[in-house]
This record gives C-alpha cells, structure tokens and sequence, in this order.
C-alpha cells in the first residue's frame, strides 16, 4: 500500500517558471493514499488544483495559515499585523511588486507575499519590527506570524484524518517545506531545493522539479 503524501506545489509540482507539470494528472488523481497539498500560495490556489486534479481538498495553504480538511477551515496567524507591516513597506519606499489586481495576495487571509524584486531589507526591517518574521520560497518572500508553518498544520490534518504525520511521505523544494520534512516519516528535497529544505530533508533528490517528485512516487508505486 502507498503512503500518504504531503506535496509542496511550487518547484515541486512545477517547473522553474512555477507552471504546472501535466503529468501531476497522471500520478495524483489516481495514488491510492491521501494526497495533502502544502503550499505557501493563498488558499483558493491549492483548492482549486484539488478541484481540477479531481483529489479530495484537504490543503495547507498560506505557509499553514489556512488549513482545510472534512469540509472545515482553520486559521493560524495575524493578517492585520502583515497587512500593517506592508503598508509600512510601500509607505517607505517598498513596492510589493505585483498589479493593480494583486491576485497573489488578494484572496490571502492570514499574511502577505511579495515579489522578489522587492528590497529585501527594508521588508526584513519593517517586518522584525511588526514582529512578523519573512521567509524566502524561491517564487516570494512571505511576511507572516512566527510559528505559522506547513508542518503545523500537517498535525492539524491529522487530528481529523486516520492518519499520523509520521505516515506521510513529503517532497519539497524550499525554506517553507523544512517544517513538514520535521514531522513525516521520511522527507525529499528535489535538487533545484533551497539549502534550508535539503539540510531537514531526509534524502535530497538527483532530479528537479516534477522529475524528481515523480522519481519518488514511482519508487513508492513499485516497492
Ligand atoms: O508561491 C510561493 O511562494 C510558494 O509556494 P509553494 O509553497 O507551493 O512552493
Ligand atoms: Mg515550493
């Protein structure tokens, strides 16, 4: 029998550009175990994926600051102090980097996301002063509660599923997979990962991208 899967989506389900792999359709709708998606993007993102993947939503969106799981939502985090600590930002200068419609952080209820194009400094400054601390995915630099993480809400998961983290198998590529690698029972980082993710991965992964998850669920479909 294979194991549950928690899965990060970006540089993980996707390639260098965060689009989709299509073959995420090959190997999800059909593994016989719970699949979890771990994401740092705004909740309507994972769930949608859900929806067109035909999977079960049960997701860990916003870094763990929205968990949905058996038709419930969970929140974690302080979206008034990220919001303040942004305005701030721009009001110094900061640009958080996207457009007018500001898809990224226009549904995102528990923190804020800002291009990496921001200044990087200036974030980190206004942020540690709104004591919000700023992770670095590879594809935004987060602003969000200290504690609020992916591998706290896989335990939240499980208090409803018949499942323990150390069930799960997780792949990930970055500085926000390193909680979730923490609380599985064995964890793989893909070789375009963050050095944060590698060192808490169990094993760090030869291929990138989508060719390295799927050098993992192929091993775990055979054994
Ligand atoms: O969009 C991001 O910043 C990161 O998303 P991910 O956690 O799915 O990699
Ligand atoms: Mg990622």
């Amino acid at each position: 029998m294979v194991p549950p899967l928690v899965l990060d989506i970006d540089g993980t389900l996707t390639d260098a550009q965060g689009r989709l792999d299509p073959r995420a359709f090959e190997y999800l709708p059909s593994w016989e175990a719970p699949v979890v998606l771990a994401t740092g993007k705004a909740f309507p993102y994972p769930v949608s994926l859900c929806h067109y993947l035909g999977l079960e939503q049960t997701v860990i969106a916003e870094n763990g600051g929205v968990v949905l799981v058996g038709g419930e939502v969970s929140y974690a985090g302080d979206r008034d102090a990220a919001q303040a600590a942004a305005d701030e930002f721009v009001s110094r200068g900061g640009d958080l980097g996207w457009d007018a419609a500001d898809t990224v952080n226009r549904w995102r209820e528990t923190e804020i996301a800002v291009s990496l194009d921001a200044d990087e400094e200036l974030l980190r400054e206004v942020a540690a002063s709104y004591d919000l601390e700023v992770i670095d995915t590879g594809f935004a630099y987060h602003v969000k509660s200290h504690g609020v993480e992916k591998g706290a809400g896989l335990e939240l998961v499980c208090e409803t599923m018949a499942y323990d983290p150390t069930d799960f198998v997780a792949i990930g590529d970055s500085e926000n997979d390193a909680s979730t690698f923490r609380v599985v029972g064995q964890s793989y980082a893909v070789a375009n990962a963050d050095d944060v993710a590698k060192e808490a991965a169990d094993d760090v992964l030869e291929k990138s991208y989508m060719d390295g998850t799927l050098s993992v669920l192929e091993s775990l479909s055979e054994s």
